[in-house]
């Protein structure tokens, strides 16, 4: 599903901020993203979402080298993976029902086919019941849990997130992560930027880890 052979990255003419990076990862599997503040992990994702490019290296993506797409492809290639943000950034004057809404209005899709998946996406992550609520009327955890099924709407063959847990308690981050889990154990392909470590332990997944730029540990759980 990705494959990075020999990535590096380098913003303007600083030092890299990724060198070397060579992994792949299965379609299906469930992937954690761990290192440093400033090991790259941010750099490594947006690169896969095709917001940077590589300055060396290439990633392959579903098969495709993904710096050869044109750039007309772009909204199509995004609209293929679904994207989680620490700060969830959802629009508060509007209802949780329409942030879900917007990937799919922006779309063009039928408003009857844009009810059903929002209703779908939002009852995935136990939210059904405040579809007509305000972001702010919402927990820190529960506006998370909106930010995923606005990310989950499209039916993204790939789920990236990065730092999802990082304002939320520890029992809450369990329960964001067990989303995740539930999307990899229905196909999807998960990668995690996170720091939470003792949380990424208890989950046992493979797990990446960076290191100023570079990848120094690639672990299956025990
Ligand atoms: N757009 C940019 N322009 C210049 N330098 C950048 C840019 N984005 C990231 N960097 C630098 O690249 C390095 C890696 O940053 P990146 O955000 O990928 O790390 P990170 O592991 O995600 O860190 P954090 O956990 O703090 O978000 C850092 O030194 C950062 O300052």
């Amino acid at each position: 599903m990705i494959a990075f052979e020999h990535v590096g990255k380098r913003y303007g003419g600083r030092f890299e901020a990724l060198s070397n990076i060579d992994f792949r990862v299965s379609r299906g599997e469930m992937v954690f993203l761990t290192g440093h503040s400033g090991a790259g992990k941010s750099s490594l994702l947006r690169l896969i979402m095709r917001l940077e490019r590589p300055s060396r290296g290439r990633v392959m993506v579903a098969g495709h080298d993904i710096d050869k797409l044109h750039p007309s492809q772009l909204p199509f290639y995004r609209r293929q993976i679904g994207v989680v943000f620490q700060d969830h950034q959802l629009l508060f004057d509007r209802s949780i029902y329409h942030n879900v809404a917007l990937p799919l209005e922006i779309r063009g899709l039928a408003p009857r086919d844009i009810a059903r998946r929002v209703r779908a996406a939002l009852d995935k992550v136990g939210l059904l019941h405040r579809e007509k609520a305000l972001p702010i009327e919402l927990s820190g955890g529960e506006q998370q849990r909106v930010g995923i099924a606005r990310a989950v709407v499209n039916k993204p063959a790939l789920l990236l997130a990065d730092e999802p847990t990082g304002n939320l308690d520890p029992q809450l981050s369990a329960d964001i992560m067990g989303l995740f889990e539930d999307f990899h154990r229905i196909g999807t392909t998960v990668m995690i930027a996170s720091h939470d470590l003792a949380l990424i332990a208890r989950l046992r997944h493979r797990t990446l880890r960076l290191s100023e730029g570079r990848l120094v540990a690639d672990e299956e759980a025990a």
